[in-house]
């Protein structure tokens, strides 16, 4: 789930310091409330543009937006704002809109209504080239990045690899992790937790996806993996000495040859782990994957199921310690928990960390919208979109949405609560996994990993921030705190 920034080789001329600083820590620069107040107010067209010309007769009306800055448009905003920035989007220019970013002219689809014509996308309008002209390059035919009867097919097989039972098995092999590192986090002084909550998250992985070991070959291994990431955020998109672009082409090439070469083993092994799931994966017709399959897959998974861990487990983090009625409400039940194994059934019984985490995945989504491009004419909402087009969908506005939540900008977790359930407002209410063909696989286990850390985290430590202190997310790729997200570790009383 990477990079929304792709082809804007134009604002590093226009936009990059003398020191050569990321472009990002120029935008996120912090600013007293009222001017950010301003800037956002900016974000609302002076003149409101159609896009394209509808077909004469088809009774549909034409996108309305505005281009912004010339070649950047909006990008600088949406870097600053993430989400709220296209709320304001929304309530300036309603459900579908456009503007101009990243190079292109971008159609935003935002709202439940919009959200859910694009994801259920019964006129197979909507392909997943939205994703693959910015990331093909690193995450080459993974499920996300493939269409049609294709992934259909992908899907299916992948499926075997993430039953309840086969996660079950990755949650055992995750708790153990979690124990070894969580407990020795320094206390008593400022950590900052999105780092140490990142290192976690790529153990978990190493061990649970891969089976592999901490040594020189895993750090070898998380580097490629990293440089990959980064890369597909990369503002330089041409193979140069020294850019992100060809580390990340680097670190794809050593990714294929590891895979490659530990796969014969896998594909031997009894191993519980994921990598050895998808070599044995098959469907009851018998459909199951090649070599070539089975490694590009892995490299996908690894960036799927890592940066959305750990940018929820931090924010639900901030929270816990934004609100410590809610953190001693949770650690009650996780030490009600004792210490012996924790398996997935024991980690579904946490009910306030349940409505903590969904609650967090309201207010800060890790993938606030996810891209499609159009490959046919489509009619969204009676607007006209024609063939071609990128199609941002903001699935973050529907969860700000005053028509479904009660003051959605407050923290609020007992508003999941069975008494109440606002989340069953519309369909498209809550959707921090996604929705239609391409809704989240790894939802079931990305919610245990998450509820697992928190749970250790609690059993070990009382998490408190300094007071007035709000996160601020860098938007470059999916949002990260910029400031690493300082918070205090205290022994429990
Ligand atoms: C809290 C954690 C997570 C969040 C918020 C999240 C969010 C998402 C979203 C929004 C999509 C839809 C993308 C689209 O429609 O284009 C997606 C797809 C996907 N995610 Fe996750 N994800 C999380 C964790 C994981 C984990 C742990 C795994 C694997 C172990 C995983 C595997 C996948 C896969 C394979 C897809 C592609 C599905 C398809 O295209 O059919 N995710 N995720």
């Amino acid at each position: 789930m990477v990079g929304v920034l792709g082809n804007v080789e134009v604002a590093v001329s226009a936009v990059r310091t003398a020191t050569g600083e990321r472009l990002s820590s120029v935008v996120l620069t912090p600013m007293p409330g009222g001017v950010d107040r301003r800037l956002l107010e900016r974000v609302r067209p002076r003149r409101v543009e159609p896009l394209d010309a509808p077909p004469a007769g088809s009774g549909l009306a034409p996108v309305p937006g505005d281009a912004g800055l010339p070649f950047l448009g909006h990008t600088l905003s949406y870097i600053r704002f993430g989400s709220a920035f296209t709320r304001a989007r929304w309530a300036a220019l309603g459900p579908v809109s456009w503007c101009g970013f990243a190079g292109e002219h971008v159609v935003i689809a935002a709202g439940p209504d919009a959200t859910r014509a694009v994801l259920t996308n019964p006129d197979k309008a909507y392909s997943q080239d939205g994703w693959r002209f910015l990331v093909d390059e690193f995450f080459h035919r993974g499920l996300m990045l493939l269409d049609g009867d294709d992934h259909r097919v992908h899907r299916r097989v992948m499926q075997e690899a993430f039953t309840a039972e086969r996660v079950r098995g990755y949650v055992d092999r995750t708790v153990p992790v979690l124990r070894e590192t969580i407990p020795g986090w320094p206390r008593g002084r400022q950590v900052r937790l999105y780092p140490e909550l990142k290192r976690l998250t790529l153990d978990v992985a190493t061990r649970v996806f891969m089976d592999g070991r901490s040594g020189p070959e895993a750090e070898e291994v998380n580097r490629a993996f990293m440089d990959c990431v980064q890369a597909a955020s990369a503002i330089v998109r041409r193979d140069l000495p020294g850019t992100r672009y060809r580390a990340g082409l680097r670190g794809r090439a050593l990714l294929e040859r590891y895979f490659t070469e530990a796969l014969p083993a896998k594909r031997a092994g009894e191993g519980d782990d994921l990598f050895s799931a998808l070599c044995r994966a098959r469907t009851p017709e018998g459909e199951a994957f090649t070599d070539d399959d089975v490694v590009n897959h892995m490299i996908f998974l690894m960036m799927a199921a890592h940066d959305t861990s750990t940018i929820t487990s931090a924010a639900a983090a901030y929270y816990l310690a934004a609100h410590p009625e809610w953190q001693e409400r949770a650690r009650a039940e996780s030490l009600a928990l004792g210490d012996g194994p924790t398996d997935a059934a024991a980690l579904q019984s946490l009910h306030t960390l349940d409505l903590v985490i969904k609650e967090s995945l309201r207010l800060a989504a890790p993938v606030p919208v996810v891209m499609r491009r159009t490959v046919k004419d489509a009619a969204l909402l009676g607007h006209h979109v024609p063939a071609g087009r990128l199609v941002m969908v903001a699935g973050a506005v529907n969860h700000h949405d005053p028509a479904i939540w009660t003051d959605p900008d407050v923290f609020d977790p007992e508003r999941f609560a069975a008494h109440r359930r606002e989340d069953r407002g519309h369909r498209d209410a809550w959707i921090p996994f996604g929705g239609g063909v391409h809704k989240c696989l790894g939802m079931l286990f990305g919610s245990l990993e998450v509820t697992a850390i928190l749970h250790e985290l609690l059993r070990h430590h009382r998490v408190t921030v300094a007071p007035g202190y709000r996160p601020r997310w860098d938007n470059t790729s999916l949002p990260v705190p910029a400031d690493g997200l300082p918070l205090r570790l205290e022994p429990l009383r």
